[in-house]
């Protein structure tokens, strides 16, 4: 199933569920944890060693160097094709911006739960706020997860009820990291632009405003962490999106020809991936890979995901210059439409994802 909505008329509901940060902190080793969150298929493929490897890098101080940038971008190309998922270095958030936001980060998942609630969702459509998300039937399997989610931009979007007083620092930091993304996304789109043979014209006006969500993950450790899943598979129904470990805890795995892979990533990088718009737009050259979350026995994961989407009214199509000739592997959807179909796909029991779809 397709996540990341970033616009505020992609509704989606969501039932109440337990918070699952309060529910890790009553068990203690003897208890077993809940039926509604055993996943027999958690362990079914352990990751073997040889399936833990460190994301490719891409270089954006490189790319943006005249000296190095046909070389970087040719290595983008490539990665996007072949992982559609890498880590992003130099890419120019300054440092202490990002370690205020961690810290600030950590701190609103660590208050205590009545604090937390004050910002929980409401139901409004929008799945802002704290919650759980895409719980549509009492039976479905649940997520070893809590999360926290705001739209970002454009600005006039913004719902501040949902963004936390405290930390003092909190709404600044996600205020100024929202800014430095579309610095970030302004420039990885004009070199997928140009890896794709489109003017870079055209991906800054189906992204203008920089349409953007951000989702605040806390997976507890779960004494069973075997038996759990902290995100259930999916792909991002995003433009692209852009991870930040908060607390460089790993546990991010992608499905990568058939077989799911531990992948890891240095500190500060910001992981990047594709996702269902650009595998769309691209006519399928580059994929939208499906990617989940692991726990562990020891230690709380904190990321933070920012979606990065087009505007609700594109019609997504794959784009004239990149078909060319050649055969039309997607059909068309307004991107409204699309998102709709992607928080509706379980509630209407519908077995194939909605990019498979539209796949011809
Ligand atoms: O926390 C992670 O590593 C993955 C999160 C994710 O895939 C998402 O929020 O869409
Ligand atoms: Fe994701």
């Amino acid at each position: 199933m397709a996540t990341g909505q970033v616009h505020s008329q992609c509704a989606g509901y969501t039932l109440s569920v337990p918070n699952v940060q309060s529910l890790a902190t009553s068990l203690d080793k003897s208890t077993q944890i809940p039926e509604r969150y055993v996943r027999p298929e958690a362990n079914v493929d352990p990751i073997a060693p040889t399936n833990q490897i460190e994301l490719p890098v891409i270089d954006l101080a490189k790319l943006t160097d005249p000296e190095f940038s046909k070389e970087e971008a040719a290595k983008l190309h490539l990665t996007c094709q072949e992982w559609s998922f890498f880590q992003l270095l130099n890419h120019g958030v300054p440092e202490e911006l990002i370690e205020g936001l961690k810290a600030d980060t950590v701190e609103f998942f660590n208050k205590p739960l009545e604090e937390k609630m004050v910002y929980k969702q409401d139901n409004d459509g929008t799945l802002q706020g704290y919650g759980q998300a895409f719980v549509f039937d009492e039976e479905q399997k649940l997520d070893w997860s809590d999360l926290f989610y705001v739209m970002t931009r454009p600005v006039a979007l913004r719902n501040m009820k949902f963004w936390p007083k405290s930390p003092s620092t909190f709404r600044d930091n996600i205020d100024r990291y929202s800014l430095e993304l579309t610095k970030v996304a302004s420039c990885l789109w004009h070199y997928i632009a140009t890896n794709l043979g489109v003017a870079a014209e055209v991906f800054a006006q189906l992204f203008k405003d920089h349409p953007q969500g951000m989702r605040f993950n806390y997976y507890p450790p779960c004494p069973e962490a075997d038996k759990v899943i902290g995100i259930s598979p999916h792909s991002d129904g995003t433009g692209f999106s852009i991870l930040l470990q908060i607390n460089d805890v790993q546990g991010l795995q992608i499905r990568k020809d058939g077989e799911w892979i531990a992948v890891s990533a240095s500190p500060n990088a910001l992981i990047v991936n594709m996702g269902d718009i650009t595998e769309i737009l691209s006519n399928g050259i580059y994929k939208s890979k499906e990617h989940r979350a692991m726990i562990n026995t020891q230690n709380p994961r904190l990321s933070l995901v920012a979606f990065h989407g087009p505007d609700d009214s594109l019609m997504l199509q794959p784009l004239p210059e990149v078909v060319g000739d050649g055969k039309l592997n997607y059909g068309s959807m307004r991107y409204q439409e699309f998102m709709k179909a992607a928080f509706n796909k379980k509630l209407e029991g519908k077995e194939k994802s909605i990019l498979e779809k539209l796949k011809l």
